[in-house]
């Protein structure tokens, strides 16, 4: 695309609210030209590029909004690619709303979430997967998620793709060489060097799927939803596991009717805990409302903890809501252990964690249970993924691994290089070489505006 077509976009750059310093960014043709215009036109020295200048930011009719520090990056080096200006005036939501009404009434367009990303993944800035990893940082709630969100967009895992993208290609030219030769032309080494090829790549892209399976694991986080008869101790585990008394206990069953959201950290990874209404035939309409959302948020729990009474054993309505839960992986907490000497009987093919939210024993083996439920434990992964990136990878796994089966039993070379270019396809959808369009507005829609 060439940065000098298309409008001129305008956001505030900062988070919304009071601050210490506010920013208005501008990128597109005629973002020097407005920027020069809001800071008091000809009257003041033209704008050096990537210098601070301290300007006067004006209205139209010449009344000071505010001051600041201006920075000019001419095309194409610039964070968009396209000429960008930076008005960094004072964190004041409302001068920075006054110079947002200015620019966009001198030719400015309100920019769209994530735009500025956008336009820098269009002009070649960043590839799509550090375009994702820019949003995946911004919106990181680990330290372990920061930190391979930083390493994506450094290119860490671009690179990795690209890398085998490279040598995939290399193999496909291979492979195309021979559909011109009759085999006995180019004999069993060029035969040899593509079954090689074929199987060293495929554990490349293996491992690379792992990773990027860990990386998305860590983007996601996980939920955890607490759910069980009344008075079992659902509110009070939560509270255990958040460490602060967020939802409120009572002897009284049917305490607990809105849902309440805890976020913990396991292993580095933020968890968030769904505390729910215990189910049975609710009493009133509040809490059938309660009930019903209960029920709702079970089938969006990447685990489920069945929460029981140790004191009174496993009983009939403890089975019904077991038989009713949407199938994933869960656990049976045997809560109130503190009033028993040993955990009663768990049903047949359940995992049951004895502990005592009030006493907090059996905690840890509560936090290792999640770990290893969640999939959490180990490496973290090198660098943060999505599932989108999960997904094309294992596609080009399985074109891999169709041409070493054609490969292998001698079938027709057009089909084993057909196979070879999906897999390559699929690769270059990672990072946006190929397919992009379709899925632009989805990815960017989730960014800030400003971003
Ligand atoms: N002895 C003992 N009592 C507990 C334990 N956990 C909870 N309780 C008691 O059990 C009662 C119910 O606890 P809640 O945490 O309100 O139970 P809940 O499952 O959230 O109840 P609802 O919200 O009404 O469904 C309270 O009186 C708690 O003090 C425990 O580990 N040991
Ligand atoms: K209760
Ligand atoms: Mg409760």
């Amino acid at each position: 695309m060439d940065y000098q077509q298309g409008d001129t976009i305008v956001a505030i750059a900062t988070p919304p609210g009071e601050g210490g310093v506010g920013i208005v960014r501008l990128s597109g043709p005629r973002a020097l030209s407005i920027a020069t215009a809001l800071c008091g036109g000809s009257a003041a020295e033209p704008l050096t590029p990537r210098y601070a200048h301290f300007r006067r930011f004006y209205t139209r009719d010449g009344r000071v909004i505010d001051h600041g520090i201006t920075l000019y990056f001419p095309a194409p080096h610039s964070y968009t690619g396209e000429t960008v200006v930076e008005l960094q005036g004072h964190g004041s939501p409302l001068a920075l709303a006054s110079l947002l009404a200015e620019a966009i009434a001198r030719g400015a367009r309100a920019a769209r979430a994530g735009e500025f990303s956008e336009r820098a993944f269009l002009n070649g800035r960043l590839d799509l997967a550090q375009a994702e990893a820019v949003a995946d940082l911004i919106h990181a709630r680990s330290d372990a998620q920061a930190r391979a969100a930083a390493a994506s967009l450094e290119g860490a895992f671009s690179q990795a793709v690209d890398g085998i993208h490279r040598q995939l290609l290399h193999l496909l030219a291979l492979a195309e060489a021979g559909l011109d030769f009759s085999e006995e032309d180019l004999g069993d080494t060029h035969e040899q060097a593509i079954a090689d090829g074929l199987t060293q790549l495929g554990r490349q892209v293996a491992r690379l799927l792992r990773q990027a399976e860990q990386g998305a694991r860590l983007a996601r986080g996980g939920r955890v939803v607490l759910a069980g008869r009344p008075n079992v101790g659902k509110s009070s585990l939560m509270n255990a596991l958040a460490r602060r008394e967020s939802a409120i206990v009572t002897a009284i069953p049917g305490t607990t009717r809105d849902l309440l959201r805890e976020e913990i950290l396991l292993n580095g990874l933020p968890v968030e805990l769904i505390d729910t209404a215990g189910l049975r035939q609710a009493g009133d309409a509040v809490e059938a409302e309660g009930i019903a959302r209960a029920r709702h948020i079970l089938h969006s729990a990447q685990l489920i903890l069945l929460v029981a009474d140790a004191s009174v054993g496993w009983q009939a309505e403890d089975e019904v809501i077991l038989r009713d839960l949407p199938e994933g992986p869960r656990r049976i907490i045997w809560n109130k252990s503190d009033l028993v000497s040993a955990p009663p009987p768990t049903p047949a093919g359940e995992v049951a964690v004895a502990l005592s939210a009030q006493t907090g024993a059996g905690l840890d083996a509560l936090h290792q249970s999640l770990i290893e439920a969640l999939g959490m434990h180990g490496d973290n992964g090198p660098f943060s993924a999505r599932r989108r990136h999960v997904e094309a990878l294992e596609d080009s796994l399985d074109q891999l691994n169709t041409a070493k089966d054609l490969h292998s039993v001698g079938g027709v070379p057009e089909l084993v290089a057909q196979s070879l270019r999906e897999a390559a396809g699929a690769l270059a959808r990672v990072t946006g070489q190929i397919d992009a369009e379709d899925i632009l507005g989805e990815i960017f829609s989730r960014f800030c505006i400003g971003k």
